[in-house]
């Protein structure tokens, strides 16, 4: 049985137990039942899933949700359940023997052909190709879609944010509360570590993926204080176990004593800001070093950050200092987050200064509140103090653009190429089984994404770096006589192929839909876009799925690799997207085949 044999290639079902073969769409099963009734249901079809425009006004995305499509791929099975479902739904008059068809499908004669997860990706170019049986192809759209569409999405939004903050930044996610249920919580929080954020807050995603978790404290934790005599348990051991602190709130409580002697003494250094802190905000911070001695990282924002929040937080940090700990450092979560995390920052420093206390001034200052790629972008050039940044709805509902508009169109049938018209020419799709490569140019930015058709001859680079090859001077003459023939006379493939090199050829690029927009491109690297991920009854091999982090750091390095102007956040150069000069006159040639000719009375 192929469910058994998929189950041996070890591959487990979905993540969310909800993704069966009935996570679909109702004409899936009418188009499947017509199908079968015209016993055109084992008809080959090809299909290409992909998206239309980048989000977000970019110029790219990030391909996330391969995995998950795999896994319900593997796994794709009708229990009998399901089936009496499905005959309960359809009108009577549908025969039975569909649903003896229906008991009988999996995935064995599907086979996937997908860009890895994490590359970065553009418009048109095929994310995942699906070649089986039309009607199985079919229910599979809806999932497929579906199981991309927000993966994508969010993983771009992550890249974006990340992009913004820069590298030296540590991002947090914390925005299960605000997620589109919990599919959505989960998948964000996958997603965005995929898309170059370092931690997550969700204790669920961080034990199904292994994601590192990451949290402060709530506002609740502070305000459910009330004062310091509500602390019964004061003691504290030093780190080293050597000696005890009998009365932890009473140390801080004298430090925050001298914090105050000092900052009225030198107003200009410490601000003069603080007279009486609060004093159930205090206890609040008391308690949770002492629940935490070693994690001590305070919400300073509940009453005021500059009267109360930052002195307290100090005065604790001091007390944990003498007892050889070291504090973590603060959150903000409301106000200006620019001028309070400067003015924090010197009060750290001042405080580092003026107890000789090594490090406090680089105390972790992480800001939350809101946060989007616009207010990191503000920050940014207000100049900021922020170490760590904790964002939630913004970029888990990806509040800029709720959707990634992918689609899954048919472009071969029993080996017959197809096409999709529209009157928005970017409506239109691309027909064929196809290939498609990424082009590099010299300095080692992707140049073009191309795609040719599946039989076409795949586009030749020079393998290795010329410039430390023999090779190099004759192809120098090549370049100044603009020629392909070298100085003895031989054709450059065949030189190339004598030192054992792959030929660079000279291709010509064309914009799929606009006759004017082409280019030549020789591209120093080739890549192939599309693997066999699975590969029904091909008998290719099957590319493995790698572990979340691998993604992560494949994603993170294709951002980095791209063209600093694609990637800018206003008005980015467009990445180009072609195909062949045979693929273009094809395209052209179906289209005027297909499209009926008016009558103009
Ligand atoms: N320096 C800054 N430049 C630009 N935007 C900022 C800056 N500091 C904070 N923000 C953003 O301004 C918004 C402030 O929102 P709002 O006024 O609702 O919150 P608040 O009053 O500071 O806090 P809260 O109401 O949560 O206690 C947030 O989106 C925050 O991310
Ligand atoms: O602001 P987000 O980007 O969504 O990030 C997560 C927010 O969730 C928490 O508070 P919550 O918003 O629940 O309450 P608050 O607005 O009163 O702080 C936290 O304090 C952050 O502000
Ligand atoms: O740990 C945090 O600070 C956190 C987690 C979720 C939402 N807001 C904050
Ligand atoms: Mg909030």
């Amino acid at each position: 049985m192929a469910a058994n044999g998929q189950r041996k290639e070890g591959i487990d079902g979905p993540t969310n137990p909800m993704v069966t073969p009935l996570l679909t769409d109702l004409y899936q099963f009418t188009m499947a039942y017509a199908y079968w009734k015209a016993a055109k249901h084992n008809d080959r079809a090809v299909f290409d899933l992909y998206f239309r425009r980048n989000p977000f006004g970019g110029e790219y995305t990030v391909f996330a949700g391969l995995e998950e499509c795999i896994k319900l791929i593997a796994n794709f099975r009708f229990s009998e359940d399901e089936i009496a479902f499905i005959k309960e739904t359809l009108p009577t008059s549908c025969e039975d023997g569909f649903y003896d068809y229906l008991r009988s499908l999996d995935c064995s004669d599907v086979e996937i052909h997908a860009i890895s997860e994490g590359f970065v990706v553009s418009p048109k170019i095929p994310l995942l190709r699906v070649e089986g049986p039309v009607a199985v192809a079919q229910l599979l759209e809806t999932p497929l879609v579906n199981l991309i569409n927000y993966a994508s999405l969010v993983a771009t939004n992550a890249a974006r944010h990340r992009f913004v903050a820069g590298k030296s930044k540590l991002l947090l996610e914390f925005g299960l509360r605000r997620a589109h249920g919990p599919d959505g919580g989960i998948g964000a929080s996958k997603y965005c570590y995929m898309g170059g954020f370092d931690a997550t807050s969700n204790v669920a995603a961080g034990k199904l993926f292994g994601i590192p978790l990451r949290g402060t404290h709530s506002h609740a934790f502070v305000s459910s204080f009330m004062s310091p005599d509500e602390i019964t348990e004061k003691s504290l051991h030093s780190s080293d176990g050597s000696h005890v602190c009998e009365d932890f709130v009473g140390s801080a409580q004298a430090w925050l004593s001298k914090l105050k002697v000092t900052s009225i003494q030198r107003s200009n250094l410490l601000g003069g800001i603080f007279a009486e802190t609060n004093q159930s905000e205090l206890a609040a911070f008391a308690s949770y070093a002492l629940a935490f001695p070693n994690n001590f990282l305070a919400l300073v924002d509940t009453y005021d950050v500059m009267r109360s929040g930052i002195p307290n937080f100090c005065a604790i940090a001091l007390a944990l200092h003498d007892l050889g700990y070291k504090a973590v450092g603060i959150r903000l979560d409301s106000g200006d987050l620019a001028y309070l995390s400067c003015e924090a920052r010197n009060f750290f420093k001042t405080i580092e200064k003026e107890f000789g206390v090594p490090d406090f001034g680089k105390m972790n200052i992480t800001a939350s509140n809101d946060l989007n790629e616009e207010t990191l972008d503000a920050l940014n050039k207000q100049g900021h103090e922020v170490d760590a940044f904790g964002i939630g709805t913004h970029l888990v509902t990806c509040y800029a653009q709720p959707a990634l508009g992918v689609v899954f169109k048919l472009v071969e049938i029993n080996n017959q190429p197809r096409i999709k018209l529209s009157e928005d020419v970017s409506k239109v799709s691309i027909p064929c089984k196809k290939r498609s490569y990424r082009l590099y140019g010299k300095e080692g930015y992707p140049l073009v994404d191309l795609m040719t058709g599946e039989n076409e001859t795949p586009p030749k680079y020079y393998k290795f770096p010329l410039s430390f090859h023999p090779i190099q001077l004759m192809l120098h003459k090549v370049d100044v006589y603009g020629s392909l023939y070298c100085l003895n006379g031989c054709k450059l493939p065949d030189l190339a192929a004598y030192f054992g090199l792959q030929a660079g050829e000279r291709i010509l690029c064309r914009h799929p839909f606009n006759e004017s927009k082409r280019a030549y491109v020789v591209p120093q690297h080739v890549e192939e876009l599309m693997k066999c991920y699975w590969p029904g009854r091909s008998g290719k091999v099957r590319e493995e799925l790698p572990p979340l982090k691998v993604i992560r750091e494949r994603c993170i390095k294709h951002l980095e690799q791209m063209r600093p102007d694609h990637m800018r956040r206003l008005n980015p150069t467009p990445y180009k997207v072609s195909v062949s000069a045979k693929l273009y006159d094809f395209i052209h040639f179906l289209w005027l085949n297909e499209a009926p000719v008016g009558e103009l009375q």
